[in-house]
């Protein structure tokens, strides 16, 4: 079995793939997010080429680059990169992980193929243990995210003895609002062994309650400090505090999902707190609206989440 270097937790930041006005990746800014995402908002692990990194739009050959950038940039400054390495193709999938064991990668994850979709959970879960097979030392993660591949199949159901198929299954990656699916998944865990990383940003402190041991999503890229202030209350017993914390989050985030948010929204929010462009998101996607922009930055600053004025220009 792999051995984890050391347990996936805290918050991981689901990165976003920055790219030029030409639709090109923008591998010159990488470097400068990675020190961003410790010194600024405290989050020293990664998941890379997910659903936020648009790594289901990008080739294979851009695939490789991303995570190798980002392994080369973080090493010695971040604790954990993660590389997603699902596809709809098993070979291709294959690849990247073999890749990411070669870059030094501390893990891989994986979604279900969503287009010929596996019908039950061994189907599944054959699939998933030869992606896993392609990097037998690396830590797998099974990526759950239902409303996205469609495929239903509860994450409960597929971890019951899924070591015994997966022998390098270190844990699953939550982006799903069934908390009675994720709770049984960590009731089921008796040995503690696995990670359990909740990816519904806003309803983290539920997931905490039920056993979350991790996080990992897009809204960690700029409200990683707030969110681990919430985690710092959490860990104290402070719930009310955590509350508090939860509750400023969500304030945030249900005005953007109101407006229209997603992946686009995402690199327009990260671009205006960061500094750092993030440039527009790859077709089908289309660039967020600059009303999107102006609304999203005058509440960021009712909230306190912009401390620094005029970053934008
Ligand atoms: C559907 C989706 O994009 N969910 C996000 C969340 O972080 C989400 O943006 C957040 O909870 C706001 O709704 C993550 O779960 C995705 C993620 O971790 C990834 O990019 O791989």
């Amino acid at each position: 079995m792999a051995a984890p270097k050391k347990k996936l937790q805290g918050l991981v930041a689901a990165t976003i793939t920055p790219m030029t006005e030409n639709g090109e990746i923008n591998f010159s800014v990488i470097g400068r997010y990675v020190d961003y995402l410790v010194e600024e908002q405290g989050v020293k692990s990664i998941f890379v080429n997910g659903t936020t990194g648009e790594g289901l739009s990008l080739s294979i050959s851009e695939r490789r680059q991303v995570a190798e950038e980002w392994v080369t940039k973080g090493r010695n400054k971040l604790d954990q990169v993660v590389i997603h390495v699902g596809a709809l193709s098993l070979k291709e999938s294959q690849e990247l992980a073999r890749h990411a064991a070669e870059i030094g990668a501390d893990g891989i994850a994986a979604i279900a193929p969503f287009f010929l979709k596996p019908w039950n959970k061994d189907v599944l879960i054959n699939f998933l243990k030869e992606v896993a097979a392609a990097a037998p030392a690396l830590p797998f993660y099974y990526y759950h995210i239902p409303a996205l591949t469609g495929v239903k199949i509860r994450a409960e159901e597929l971890l019951a003895g899924i070591q015994d198929k997966i022998p390098t299954f270190q844990g699953l990656k939550f982006s799903d609002t069934d908390l009675l699916d994720f709770g049984q998944c960590v009731d089921q865990n008796r040995q503690r062994q696995f990670a359990f990383l909740f990816g519904v940003d806003e309803q983290l402190l539920s997931a905490l309650v039920m056993g979350a041991t991790g996080a990992v999503g897009s809204t960690y890229n700029y409200l990683g400090k707030k969110t681990n202030q919430m985690l710092e209350a959490f860990e104290q017993k402070d719930f009310s505090t955590a509350l508090n914390y939860q509750f400023c989050i969500q304030r945030f985030i249900n005005f953007v999902v109101k407006l229209g948010f997603g992946v686009s929204q995402t690199k327009a929010i990260m671009t205006l707190v960061s500094g750092i462009p993030m440039g527009p998101p790859r077709l089908p996607l289309q660039k967020a609206s600059r009303e999107f922009t102006d609304n999203a930055e005058a509440k960021l600053k009712s909230l306190d989440f912009l401390p620094f004025t005029g970053l934008k220009d």
